[in-house]
């Protein structure tokens, strides 16, 4: 199946609930107030949010229509998502000196973080570009073991310390390992824990410190990591993120079938940060650059362009 095909699969729950949310309202022959507003909710229940909704909305009543059919409904509802998700969709660039580039991960424990780490890797090894993997989640000897598994699976090094260890002194380790080694990318993994959000925040702010000794520019990315299935709880974690961390950008996971794709969506309108990628499932292949237009056309519930 090719990663198009995959992609759409992935979203169809998401199209599926846009659609039914929709259903009845193409039936109308007019686009006035009534439907325009059950447009908008619609647009809502399928977490898009109520920005972009609304956004959505005063687009569609912006355009001229004979008779609104199913299929041009969703046609034009490709086109205003895409102009919503086109504006965040960069690709990470990990292609800077000096080297190594580093990249750490954050988000709350399940999110896909490690598993967005072991993926990333792969894509960036495929590059033919090094990549050390550094263990910077300490507070739970379970986190050091699966980074190290996904280290054997994409066959890159892992920097870890014992269960407990100052995450700053394995980042800094890292750093030099990376450098005396030649890897090109250090990716780091961190703990999650949101619910000390000041013990969270200290302990960001140690590990920027002791790199910024290193490299003044490091870290190059701060990606969070956000588990789609879980719908406006993504955007409420944006929020407390990016008061502990300076987010830098996002990864989308667990997009393969879930409702609530559409949370993309919001994710862009509100906070405009830029999505890298997005996880389409849990194989070392399952991490693919975010394509807007793909995107778009798979939440709308419409075939590839
Ligand atoms: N279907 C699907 N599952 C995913 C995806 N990404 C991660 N997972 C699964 O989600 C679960 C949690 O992923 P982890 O990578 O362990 O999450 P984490 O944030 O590192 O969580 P902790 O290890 O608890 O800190 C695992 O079972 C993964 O296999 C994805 O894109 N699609």
């Amino acid at each position: 199946m090719s990663w198009l095909d995959r992609l759409t699969g992935g979203f169809r729950k998401t199209a599926d609930r846009v659609g039914e949310n929709l259903t009845g309202l193409t039936s109308k022959q007019a686009l006035d107030t009534a439907t325009l507003d059950d447009i908008e909710e619609a647009l809502i229940a399928s977490d898009l949010g109520p920005e972009a909704s609304k956004r959505i909305r005063e687009a569609i009543a912006a355009r001229k229509f004979e008779q609104l059919d199913e299929r041009g409904l969703r046609e034009i509802l490709a086109e205003e998502i895409e102009a919503i998700l086109a504006p965040v969709a960069k690709p990470l660039d990990i292609y800077g000196f000096p080297r190594p580039h580093v990249i750490l991960v954050i988000g709350v424990n399940g999110s896909g973080k490690t598993t967005t780490i072991g993926k990333l890797g792969h894509w960036i090894m495929e590059q033919d570009y090094g990549v050390l993997l550094a263990a910077g989640d300490t507070f739970r000897a379970a986190a050091i073991e699966q980074l190290k598994i996904w280290g054997e699976r994409i066959h890159a090094p892992v920097i870890a310390g014992p269960e407990g260890g100052d995450p700053a002194s394995i980042v800094f380790d890292g750093v030099k390992q990376a450098t005396a080694t030649g890897e090109d990318v250090l990716i780091v993994d961190t703990a999650g824990r949101l619910q000390n959000k000041s013990y969270l925040m200290d302990e960001l702010a140690k590990i920027r410190r002791v790199l910024g000794k290193l490299n003044e520019e490091a870290p190059h990315d701060v990606i969070l990591v956000l588990d789609a299935t879980t719908g406006q709880n993504a955007i409420n974690q944006i929020e407390v993120f990016q008061e502990v961390a300076h987010v830098t950008g996002l990864v989308m996971t667990k997009l393969d079938g879930t409702a609530r794709g559409g949370v993309m969506v919001a994710a862009a309108e509100k906070f405009g940060l830029p999505i890298h990628a997005i996880g389409v499932g849990e194989g070392v292949d399952d991490l693919r650059p975010f394509d807007p237009r793909a995107v778009a056309r798979a939440i709308a519930g419409l075939p590839p362009a």
